[in-house]
């Protein structure tokens, strides 16, 4: 039974939910139906319609609606409706629709609540959320799912370790040469697809792109001088489709086979022109531009009439949908190109780089895909389980009552695994202690090498600053001069000063960044302060490193008269101590993904990933065993969720299917849960 005092700490508690996905909509339920009163709701974001199979609390009329806004208003209603036969709602949801990082969500707002939860997908967010939580002393219950694992993460300032104690992998990259010449899977040619040819026909040609797909054509003279990416004058739309298919598809591969040693151990790939594939008369064939009217909903598949996502298509059929999608981005998305880049929910851009995929694939003779695989893997796309996210979301309610208990004996971080472990799917472990090393939560000082001569000032800012450490409004000093600032009520000479400052090598600005200076970098929305010591660096691999090093800084031995060098400018970088490299550190239990990689992971750009292997690195806070069995009532909780969504949908009263899911919940698992059900 729940206590007088546990439900008035219930009652009584100010909630804020950043995100109303996939796990906030089961999120804002559970937390309905344990009690909560008052819950805040942010999310930057409108209804989609992919997101209704599973974020329950959203119908197809909302489409197009604030999702903060939207789910307050079903919830709401939902729980009114359910309130006639069980409870009287006393409940106030207030929905923001916005992004978590504008300025008025600032500390004081977040010191207004007992207890932030997090339903993200993104670690930006992520990252600032948790800074605004260690400022304002609120504990944040994280989470993330992806297809059937997931987890979630309790996070106190000084008691456990910060959301950014260790920092994430960096994602999964392919050598450039896979991409552009050898493709050995479909991944590699979705890669290429996306990040190349679409890239160079649609999106900014201006950008740098190493991956340089128009100039290969160093056997063709004729076509040196001109960029054949370009549509000519007087050049049909049709006839340009097929001299970029030729080109890509046909005199490109044809360049690359021409350099034999490459293909000594490897199958040879097949030049395909478009003339061996379809008729000269098909692209007159090809869509029908009368049928396409409006630009929403302009796509390749309707046109040619190819109706099943999930069917493989032909390679006559994939070079039709990429002449017919290339003519339409021309035809009707015209204004869009040269801004574009690859979005898994615009379905012309997917069917672009299906057809794309698919083509080189088959010059490869590497298997053809769906363009429903297709999209999973340009997409980052693990297809997401829903009733992951209402196992994590009664997870998080249950955590965000043992903060709200001050139960810190009893918090853990669990992980949602997808087969038992140890006989456990559930895994229960207790949360690390802070990482006296984390600049975020410890105040530990970073060491920069750079060169000094060269960078600018730009580079610091863009690269660290707002890149690498993850700052929003920052504050650049050196001593007591301000070199850099961003704020919306700057004076305006000001603003001119910082401009130059920007396009100063660290050596010539007016306070000289040199080796041996100490930069002081503040945001101060975050209220995140850290200072940089700068080490000059002659040479750097430019590729590994981009110009710059960011490390750890370890506090140099004291010597023998206890003194400690370096000060402000004082010594030279030679003193400077060894240092930890920050990037791709051990025994991190979250990974970030942000590109495709070879499997369908990470759902999301960003989205955290479950490792299993490193569940038994456990670090015990205080000596407890890592699967301490839970109250009966949290197995219930978490029932609870799932019938109430499963009641939400069909519409009948919950009690019933209460019963049925807590008996098949315990059926169905049995022991294996990792709490004592
Ligand atoms: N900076 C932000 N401020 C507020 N809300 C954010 C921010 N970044 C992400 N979100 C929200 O977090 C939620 C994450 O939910 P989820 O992972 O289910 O993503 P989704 O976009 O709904 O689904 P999918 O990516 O699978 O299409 C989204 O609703 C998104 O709008
Ligand atoms: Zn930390």
């Amino acid at each position: 039974m729940v206590s007088e005092q546990l439900l008035s700490a219930i009652e009584g508690a100010k909630v804020l939910m950043v995100g109303a996905g996939g796990i906030g909509c089961e999120l804002l339920k559970t937390l309905a139906l344990s009690g909560f009163q008052d819950i805040h709701i942010i999310d930057i974001d409108t209804i989609e319609i992919s997101n209704l199979n599973r974020q329950f609390l959203f119908r197809q009329s909302h489409v197009g609606q604030s999702k903060a806004k939207a789910s307050t208003f079903t919830c709401i209603f939902l729980v009114a409706r359910d309130a006639v036969l069980r409870f009287r709602p006393n409940i106030s949801i207030t929905p923001y629709h916005a992004n978590i990082k504008e300025s008025r969500f600032n500390v004081d707002f977040f010191k207004e609540f007992d207890v932030v939860l997090n339903g993200l997908d993104n670690l930006d967010a992520r990252r600032h959320v948790n800074r605004l939580c260690l400022a304002a002393h609120v504990p944040l219950v994280e989470s993330g799912t992806t297809g059937f694992l997931g987890q979630v993460t309790v996070h106190l300032k000084g008691e456990t370790e910060c959301y950014e104690c260790h920092p994430k992998p960096a994602p999964k990259t392919y050598p450039v040469c896979t991409i552009t010449s050898t493709p050995s899977k479909f991944v590699h040619c979705i890669v290429w697809a996306k990040e190349l040819l679409f890239e160079k026909l649609f999106g900014n040609k201006n950008q740098e792109n190493d991956l340089n797909v128009s100039s290969s054509d160093a056997s063709n003279s004729s076509e040196h001088s001109e960029d054949v990416f370009e549509c000519r004058i007087d050049e049909e739309i049709e006839q340009y489709g097929r001299r970029i298919y030729d080109h890509v598809f046909g005199l490109n591969i044809e360049v690359a086979l021409s350099n034999k040693e490459t293909w000594k151990n490897r199958n040879k790939p097949r030049p395909i022109y478009s003339k061996d594939v379809l008729s000269e008369k098909l692209t007159k064939q090809n869509g029908n531009t009368e049928k396409v009217s409006a630009t929403d909903d302009v796509s390749a598949m309707s046109s040619l009439a190819l109706k099943n996502p999930q069917v493989v298509w032909s390679l006559a059929e994939n070079s039709r949908v990429f002449l017919e999608s290339l003519r339409l981005f021309f035809l009707k998305r015209g204004k869009e190109i040269g801004n574009l880049t690859f979005d898994k929910d615009d379905q012309l851009a997917v069917e672009f780089v299906t057809a794309a995929a698919n083509i080189r694939a088959s010059s490869f003779g590497i298997p053809l895909h769906s363009l429903f695989e297709a999209k999973g893997i340009a997409g980052n796309i693990v297809h997401a389980v829903a009733s992951t996210n209402a196992i994590i979301a009664g997870l998080i309610v249950i955590e965000a009552i043992k903060v709200l208990k001050r139960d810190n004996n009893n918090y853990r971080m669990t992980y949602c695994l997808e087969h038992p472990s140890r006989k456990l799917l559930l895994m229960p472990v207790e949360p690390y202690e802070p990482n006296q090393s984390c600049y975020v939560c410890s105040e530990t000082s970073l060491s920069l090498e750079v060169n000094t001569h060269r960078s600018k000032l730009r580079d610091v800012v863009e690269k660290i600053v707002n890149a690498r450490l993850g700052m929003n409004f920052p504050l650049l000093m050196l001593g007591a001069t301000i070199l850099y600032e961003v704020g919306e009520d700057l004076e305006e000479d000001m603003v001119a000063v910082y401009a130059a400052n920007l396009e100063k090598a660290l050596s010539e600005l007016p306070s000289p960044v040199i080796s041996g200076t100490v930069l002081t970098v503040e945001d101060l929305q975050q209220e995140l302060k850290c200072c940089i010591n700068i080490k000059h660096r002659e040479e750097f691999d430019e590729k590994e490193h981009d110009g710059m090093l960011l490390s750890r800084w370890v506090e140099p031995p004291a010597d023998k008269d206890g003194n400690k060098p370096i000060g402000n400018g004082e010594s030279p970088s030679s003193v400077l101590p060894t240092e930890e490299i920050l990037e791709g550190e051990k025994d991190v239990e979250i990974q970030e993904t942000s590109e495709p990689t070879e499997m369908l992971q990470g759902r999301k750009e960003n989205r955290p990933m479950f490792r299993k292997e490193s569940v038994p690195i456990m670090l015990k806070k205080k000596g407890r065993s890592e699967t301490d069995d839970v109250d009966l009532s949290d197995c219930t909780l978490m029932a609870l969720t799932m019938s109430w969504q499963i009641s939400a949908k069909v519409g009948v009263n919950c009690d019933i299917f209460l019963v049925g899911t807590v008996l098949s919940v315990f059926q169905s698992f049995g022991h294996n849960f990792g709490y004592g059900c």
